[in-house]
C-alpha cells in the first residue's frame, strides 16, 4: 500500500545544544536527517516525501536533496513555531486520499518493517502509531516530591512514524489550530476527537535523537546495524 510522509524538521534543536538545528548534525559523515530520508528513498511504496523546514535554511536543504532519487519527488515546505504547526503546514501539500505518516526527522532509526504495519494498520482503522513499552518506573512529580506512582503494565512510550488517513489527519489539525490545543504528538489531536488510534510496537532503537547522549546511542545503533549487513 503507498503512503506519503511528512517529515518535520524545521526544529532548532535547543535540548541538543549545537546552536543549529541537530538534524544537520553528521552521522558517519552524513547529516542526520540524510539518515532518515534513505529509508523513505529506499521504500517503494512511498509515492512521496514532504519535508517541513525553516525558510532560512532552505538552501541547506535543497543542496542536501538535490542529488537524491530524481524519481521520488521531495517538497520542502515551510515549517511553523510549534511541531504540529509545522505538520499541519506540510499535510496541505499532501494529495488528497490514501495514507499519510507523520515521521520525525529526528528517528533516523524507523524500520520499513514497522511502517509497512502502521500503514495497514492505518488503512483498516485510520489512525496507527508506533510505540514500545515503557520499562522505567514512572512516577508524577510535584514540587520535587513524588505525588503518584503510575501503574507500569499499561504505559507505553510513544514514537513516530504515526499514520493516519489524510482526511482524517487534517480534519484533527484543523479542529486543533480552532480550539487552540496543542498536541506533544499528531495522534494526541485524533484521540481528542474521540476516534481510535491503534498502537504497533516498535523498537527500542527507534530513538529520537534529542540530548547529546543521544549521539553515543545513535553511534552505537548505527555501528550494530553495520555488523547485521
Ligand atoms: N517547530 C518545529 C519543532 C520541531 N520540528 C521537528 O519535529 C521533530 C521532533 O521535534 P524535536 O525532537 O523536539 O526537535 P527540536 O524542536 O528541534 O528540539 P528542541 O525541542 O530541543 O529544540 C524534529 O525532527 C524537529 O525538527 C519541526 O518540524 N518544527
Ligand atoms: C512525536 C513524538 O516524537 C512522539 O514521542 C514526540 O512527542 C515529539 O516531541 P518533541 O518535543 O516535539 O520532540
Amino acid at each position: 500500500m503507498n503512503y506519503e510522509v511528512v517529515i518535520p524538521a524545521a526544529g532548532q534543536g535547543k535540548r541538543m545544544g549545537a546552536g543549529h538545528n541537530k538534524l544537520l548534525i553528521k552521522l558517519r559523515g552524513r547529516p542526520i536527517i540524510s539518515h532518515t530520508l534513505k529509508v523513505f528513498l529506499e521504500d517503494s511504496s512511498c509515492s512521496k516525501i514532504i519535508l517541513a523546514i525553516n525558510p532560512v535554511e532552505r538552501e541547506i536543504f535543497s543542496d542536501l536533496i538535490k542529488d537524491l532519487d530524481p524519481n521520488k519527488p521531495i517538497s520542502l515546505v515551510h515549517g511553523g513555531e510549534e511541531r504540529q504547526h509545522s505538520v499541519f503546514n506540510a499535510l496541505k501539500s499532501a494529495d488528497e486520499g490514501g495514507i499519510v505518516l507523520v515521521h520525525d526527522g529526528a528517528r533516523p532509526f524507523i524500520r520499513q518493517s514497522v511502517i509497512q504495519q502502521l500503514v495497514q494498520t492505518a488503512d483498516s482503522s485510520g489512525a496507527a502509531i508506533a510505540a514500545v513499552p515503557v520499562k522505567d518506573t514512572i512516577k508524577k512529580v510535584e514540587n520535587s516530591k513524588v505525588a503518584e506512582t503510575i501503574e507500569r503494565s499499561s504505559l507505553w512510550s510513544v514514537q513516530t512514524p504515526q499514520a493516519f488517513r489524510i482526511s482524517l489527519l487534517l480534519h484533527a489539525h484543523a479542529v486543533a489550530e480552532r480550539d487552540c490545543f496543542l498536541g506533544t504528538d499528531d495522534a494526541s489531536l485524533i484521540e481528542r476527537l474521540g476516534k481510535e488510534v491503534r498502537v504497533v510496537q516498535g523498537h527500542y532503537d527507534n530513538i529520537k535523537l534529542t540530548t547529546p547522549e543521544d549521539l553515543y546511542f545513535a553511534e552505537a545503533i548505527l555501528r550494530n546495524n553495520q555488523k547485521g549487513q
